[in-house]
């Protein structure tokens, strides 16, 4: 039976997940802080988490991780409030399989949790990739994507994905995979951004029994596994000096060692990376090897963040209707102009993530033959009044509002939410940048 570990301090929610689960057959155990709930996900030994983001010791961001490092392939989905969506994407940026906005919605926890558990399979296995159902947009910024994807699919090269979280790369770094001469070999993606220095030279290139504590046997590496197909490495500039040295020489040399060995393994994957950083600046401040970073820019795709192309919402939405539509066995096929004009207005900072969750929720909530604004969560529906400013506008004061509340989220993207960092660079003390997040109503 598959074991689900519920983290949350409010026991109403915990008694309604458990409720839920057990009736579909799964085994359940609860904690009520972030402590109790690592404690127990070494003794329960979930399948899966599912998790608060607002816990009362440590918060959901420090769970997360902590989590992962016990346990690289377990996913995790995080349960937030919508006004902490900036969070949520970062939560995912650290390997969170997905999150839920509250209030909960039974149907799509279930949807979710039983999707988790198969592809977290299939990452146990290292099976064939799924059918995956690319979408193709309209506008110029889409189209280049397909053009250059087409060109660089049948070469040998190494790629760098770029792009916002949620916009889309592993998508297209499989769909590079799937038109290139390796299709028939697998496709292994890892997620960096989720793995210690240690783990992540056990997972890319295994390990010998003993090598470290904890090895309890040999390990082939997701290199081993790629073999004559792709390795996709996401948020590689996560890793560790150290990895990259490595990582290197695995793709100068075609040859890899695994922890505690001195023979070497013959290797041929093609490697395809995907990072949310400016790679240049992570060179430029040392953080990343220059000579890697060369080798790997063979070639790059920079993916658009939704917003940057917004004629293709439409095409999106219909899309995940559909999809959304086969996953919960409904028939719903239109949306009112007035939802579309909603999506069109706001801002998505989780992207195609974001609208393909915001589409499953509102198909959920709606009980007529079309799905109507009032299915939208509040921060999209109220998105012009309280966040944006009409382009019109002659009001200083707003005009200047708002420029700073972009100016402060994109610092704080920009240095990964590390607030001393943002002060310093925006030229403010930290008691003055909380204060300006606080007014804002920016989460941190
Ligand atoms: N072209 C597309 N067609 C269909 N679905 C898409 C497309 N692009 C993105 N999506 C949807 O958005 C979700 C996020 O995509 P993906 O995981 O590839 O983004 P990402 O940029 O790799 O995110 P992260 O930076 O968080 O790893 C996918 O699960 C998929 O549902």
């Amino acid at each position: 039976m598959n074991k689900i570990l519920i983290i949350d301090d409010d026991p109403t929610i915990c008694i309604m997940l458990q409720g839920l689960l057990k009736k579909k057959g799964y085994e359940t155990d609860t904690a009520f802080s972030a402590n109790e709930g690592l404690k127990k996900f070494g003794s329960f030994k979930p399948k899966l988490v599912i998790s608060d983001f607002r816990l009362p010791d440590i918060n959901g961001l420090d769970l997360l991780k902590q989590i992962k490092s016990l346990n690289p392939h377990i996913p995790v989905i995080i349960m937030t409030s919508y006004a902490e969506i900036r969070t949520a994407v970062n939560a995912i940026k650290l390997g969170a399989y997905e999150y839920v906005t509250k209030p909960l919605n039974p149907e799509e926890i279930l949807v979710l949790i039983k999707s988790a558990i198969e592809k977290s399979k299939i990452v146990e296995k290292v099976d064939k990739p799924k059918k995956i159902e690319f979408i193709r947009g309209k506008s110029p910024n889409s189209v280049q994507i397909d053009q250059y994807i087409s060109l660089v699919a049948p070469t040998d090269m190494s790629v760098i994905i770029e792009g916002e979280s949620g916009t889309g790369k592993e998508i297209v770094a499989r769909r590079i995979h799937e038109a290139s001469a390796r299709k028939n070999k697998n496709f292994v993606a890892v997620d960096c951004g989720a793995l210690s220095n240690e783990l992540a030279g056990s997972e890319l290139f295994g390990h010998n029994k003993g090598s470290f504590t904890g090895a309890i046997s040999d390990k082939k590496g997701q290199f081993e596994h790629a073999k004559g197909g792709t390795l996709f490495l996401d948020e590689i500039g996560n890793l560790s000096y150290e990895i990259q040295i490595k990582l290197l020489r695995a793709i100068q040399e075609k040859k890899i060692r695994q922890l505690g060995s001195n023979d070497d393994i013959d290797t041929d994957v093609r490697i395809l990376v995907a990072t949310n950083e400016d790679l240049i600046k992570e060179v430029n401040n040392s953080n990343f090897r220059e000579d890697l970073y060369h080798r790997l820019n063979e070639f790059k795709i920079s993916v658009p963040a939704l917003r940057d192309r917004k004629e293709d919402i439409k095409l999106f939405a219909d899309n995940f209707l559909q999809l959304s539509n086969q996953e919960l066995n409904k028939n719903i096929n239109e949306f009112s102009d007035e939802f579309i004009q909603k999506l069109k207005a706001y801002n998505w900072p989780g992207n195609l993530r974001e609208l393909r969750n915001v589409i499953r929720r509102a198909l959920l909530l709606s009980t007529g033959d079309r799905v109507e604004t009032s299915a939208l969560p509040p921060e999209i529906l109220h998105y012009q009044e309280t966040s944006s400013i009409d382009n019109s506008t002659t009001d200083l004061k707003l005009i200047q509002a708002s420029t700073e509340k972009d100016k402060i989220i994109d610092t704080l993207k920009e240095v990964n939410n590390n607030k001393s960092k943002a002060a310093r660079l925006l030229n403010i003390d930290r008691k003055t940048l909380y204060t300006k997040m606080k007014q804002y109503g920016i989460e941190g």
